[in-house]
């Protein structure tokens, strides 16, 4: 296991960083380790941002040293999201089969988390996304078909998307994660345009379904001082919470997002108008 921690930073504290430093602090540039789970530890609102690829074995979730913890989800709730072929997770002897796009969210308490791909072929890939949790929720498979779905934008504009979401307050209790998959449909390459911030929570998001050869460019900053981040398939960048997370791909992709802090309202966002971005 590596478990790596990235810490909080101002918005004045980010102005002169360089491309190689904003890419060490905020992008996550390799989740998927054959048989082993990538941990990232950011000190923004204690979000866990991980990857778990079984291939020969099976992994097991182990509470980083950052937790302090004798297991994982002693004092944290988990979201799942499997992004590879078929898999199974073993939660305290019960076993969840787990789809292509399909989340599992286990609730604080269990102690034993089990990863295994269905055909050491074809891997599993779990996306992880885990946050301090007060009391325990129950553990639940939740397929696009129980999704909450919304489609917004137009091919006029390249941002015609459907938003699925998965771990969310109108679809199950958690304590403070939200999670869910974006999918832009073939011809619309940005995401989250009109770009909001939401300083209540921060933001996660995990690019994937990138077509070889192509990349997204993903915005982040204050609406007024934005930057941007150049990433490949299956990467994650972290978002501060005062920052915009909004991305352009020179095609269309799909991604993860997950969230955490102060409310669990989905709908809870500043929206920036797109001529006022800088
Ligand atoms: O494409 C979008 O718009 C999104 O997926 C937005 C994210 O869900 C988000 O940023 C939620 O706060
Ligand atoms: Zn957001």
């Amino acid at each position: 296991m590596t478990a790596e921690t990235r810490y909080a930073t101002s918005p004045t504290s980010v102005l002169r960083w360089t491309t190689d430093e904003t890419r060490k602090e905020l992008l996550i540039e390799k989740l998927f380790i054959a048989d082993d789970a990538v941990l990232v530890y950011s000190h923004y609102d204690r979000f866990i941002t991980g990857g778990i690829m079984p291939v020969n074995k099976t992994v097991k979730l182990l509470a980083p040293d950052q937790l302090k913890a004798t297991y994982f989800l002693e004092r944290r709730e988990l979201g799942i999201i499997n992004v590879g072929a078929p898999g199974q997770v073993k939660v305290d002897g019960e076993i969840f089969e787990v789809g292509f796009k399909e989340a599992l969210y286990i609730g604080r308490g269990k102690q034993e988390v089990l990863f295994s791909s269905n055909d050491c072929e074809q891997p599993a890939k779990f996306y992880l996304n885990s946050t301090p949790a007060h009391q325990t929720y129950p553990t639940r498979l939740v397929t696009k078909k129980e999704a909450e779905i919304v489609t917004l934008g137009s091919m006029e504009t390249a941002n015609h998307r459907t938003i699925n979401k998965l771990l969310v307050a109108s679809v199950l209790p958690t304590c403070q994660l939200q999670m869910g998959m974006t999918e832009l449909k073939p011809g619309s390459i940005w995401n989250t345009i009109p770009a909001h911030t939401h300083d209540r929570r921060m933001e996660v998001y995990f690019y994937f379904e990138v077509p070889d050869g192509q990349s997204v460019c993903h915005f982040w900053g204050q609406p007024q001082e934005t930057r941007h981040i150049w990433m490949q398939n299956e990467q994650a960048v972290i978002s501060p919470p005062w920052s915009i997370h909004s991305g352009a791909g020179t095609s269309n992709y799909t991604f993860i997002w997950g969230m955490a802090g102060e409310n669990l309202d989905y709908s809870d966002m500043d929206v920036c108008a797109v001529p006022d971005l800088r």
